[in-house]
């Protein structure tokens, strides 16, 4: 491997097949390669083992843990409970929305019958004569009159085509004889050529897009054109970050057994690139009280808490829930990072309010949110579910005895020449306080129960930001 691949691979925290070989011995001195950055492979208490090593320690299985299928599941369908909701909003407003309604032509496109070419507009067959005496038809003008049989008059490109005109020949295929003022074609005329004809590309009232659409640009770009200046979307859902623990720093470096709050700069443009539109991120500490006001104040459509999950002296998730009259539809996931992750009702307003708490570790964190917060906020938004893919794995992965693991992974070209098909690499510092593995990588691969072997198929989620999102 040269240096170059090397300090790719470093700046990737990419898993090394060359690290690799050298075995368990060399690794423990290569630390960037695979030493602290390779929980899993260390087969580590803390991960919930993914290792034959791991087996041993790991905890017995939770019986209530959901499946991690099934706990998608059941965030999609919280996520699509009550009725259809519809706001109107600005054309420039509804970029990155989804259209409530179908979007049908409000006027017929072409709304007249349009020049496509600059050059002459011409009634039957030529020789023609030119009228108007320089006079000309130009693009955003008033009717032009009838045009006479055998008489040609210049047009210019999206300009009204005079009634009774036949054809339209380009600049360059035409030639005036001024003198005369007689225009001849270059080349035979074919009876409709260059005009695009009323109603060519649809007629009012056709349907141009289904409801469940994504407005992108180009559909801004259509709606204008059909009319529009505004658009009925599906509102974004209302979402507020609550961030607990005493321990977090907002600025500067790390200190005294505080670390910097990593999830606060994370969560919000995550959250919006999956469609939700956040009130507030609050940095709330460790305050039982505070979080239940919170929590039950908020007019969020969905709250998302982060840490606090667990059975810690000062995790009060759990209990302000109960507090609350909350109903837990799901209390720890058998996933790997994020098992403590959770989703509860919570009281008031029909359509239902939710709660996502999400694990302070921060890959755990990243894990619930795609585990819990993305399929609940895609069946509110009514987005469509994304089509699912797969992708073979380049290197083995260890696995949990029971649990799924997602697995930070970046695609790459495969084969010895780097032309062979794409791959899922999987990264290294990936244990779940980490997130220097995610940060390099593309997507988060599924692996099952039990590990991967090197070229399966695994399920690939892919992170919102490489799907082309505009916000
Ligand atoms: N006895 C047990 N202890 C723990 C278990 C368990 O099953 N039994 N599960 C472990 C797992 S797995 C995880 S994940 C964590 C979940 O902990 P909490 O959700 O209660 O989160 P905290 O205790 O508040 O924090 C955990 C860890 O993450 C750091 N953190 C929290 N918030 C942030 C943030 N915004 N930015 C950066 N880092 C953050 C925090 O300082 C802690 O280091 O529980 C295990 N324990
Ligand atoms: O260690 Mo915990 O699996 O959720 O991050």
């Amino acid at each position: 491997m040269s240096q170059e691949d090397r300090e790719v691979d470093e700046a990737l925290a990419l898993v090394s097949r060359a690290t690799e070989a050298r075995g368990p011995a060399a690794q423990a001195h290569a630390p960037h390669a695979a030493g602290p950055g390779a929980e899993p492979d260390r087969g580590g208490g803390e991960t919930g083992g993914t290792g034959p090593a791991a087996t041993s320690s790991a905890p017995p299985a939770r019986t209530r843990a959901t499946p991690w299928r099934e706990a998608r599941a059941v965030a999609a369908r919280a996520g699509g409970e009550g009725a259809p909701r519809t706001r109107r909003v600005a054309l420039a407003q509804a970029l990155g929305q989804v259209l409530a309604e179908p979007l049908r032509a409000l006027t017929d496109l072409p709304s007249f019958d349009t020049s496509a070419m600059d050059g002459w507009a011409v009634a039957g067959p030529g020789p023609w004569w030119s009228v108007g005496q320089g006079g000309q038809v130009l693009a955003g003008h008033a009717a032009p009159g009838a045009l006479a049989e055998g008489a040609a008059v210049r047009i210019a490109t999206g300009a009204r085509v005079p009634p009774d005109a036949t054809a339209v020949i380009r600049s360059e295929h035409a030639r005036l004889d001024e003198a005369q003022a007689r225009l001849y074609a270059r080349r035979e005329v074919v009876q409709g050529q260059d005009i695009r004809p009323r109603g060519q590309e649809c007629r009012t009232g056709d349907q141009l897009l289904p409801a469940g659409a994504l407005v992108s640009p180009a559909v801004l770009g259509l709606a204008a054109a059909a009319g529009y200046d505004e658009l009925d979307v599906v509102p974004r859902p209302r979402v507020e970050v609550l961030v607990l623990g005493d321990e977090l720093l907002d600025e500067g470096l790390p200190h005294d057994g505080m670390v910097r709050d990593a999830l606060g700069p994370l969560l919000a443009p995550w959250l919006r690139a999956l469609g939700a539109e956040v009130l507030a991120t609050r940095h709330l500490g460790d305050d039982a009280d505070a979080l239940h006001r919170a929590v039950t104040a908020s007019e969020a459509d969905l709250v998302v808490t982060t840490g606090g999950t667990a059975a810690g002296p000062v995790d009060h998730v759990h209990p302000i829930l109960r507090r609350a009259g909350a109903e837990l539809l799901v209390d720890g996931v058998a996933v790997r990072p994020g098992h403590p992750m959770l989703l509860a009702r919570l009281g008031g307003g029909a359509e239902g309010r939710y709660l996502v708490g999400l694990p302070g570790n921060p890959l755990a964190a990243v894990s619930g949110l795609l585990t819990l917060a993305e399929p609940l906020l895609r069946a509110r938004a009514q987005r469509p579910a994304l089509a699912p893919y797969s992708s073979p794995v380049r290197d083995a992965v260890n696995g949990h005895p029971h649990d799924t693991r997602l697995v930070p992974v970046v695609h790459r070209a495969g084969g010895a020449d780097g032309n062979g098909p794409e791959q899922a690499v999987p990264l290294h510092y990936n244990g779940p306080a980490m997130l220097r593995g995610i940060a390099a990588a593309d997507a988060l691969a599924v692996v099952p129960p039990g590990g991967a072997r090197a070229g399966q198929d695994l399920d690939i989620l892919e992170l919102p930001w490489t799907e082309g999102r505009f916000t």
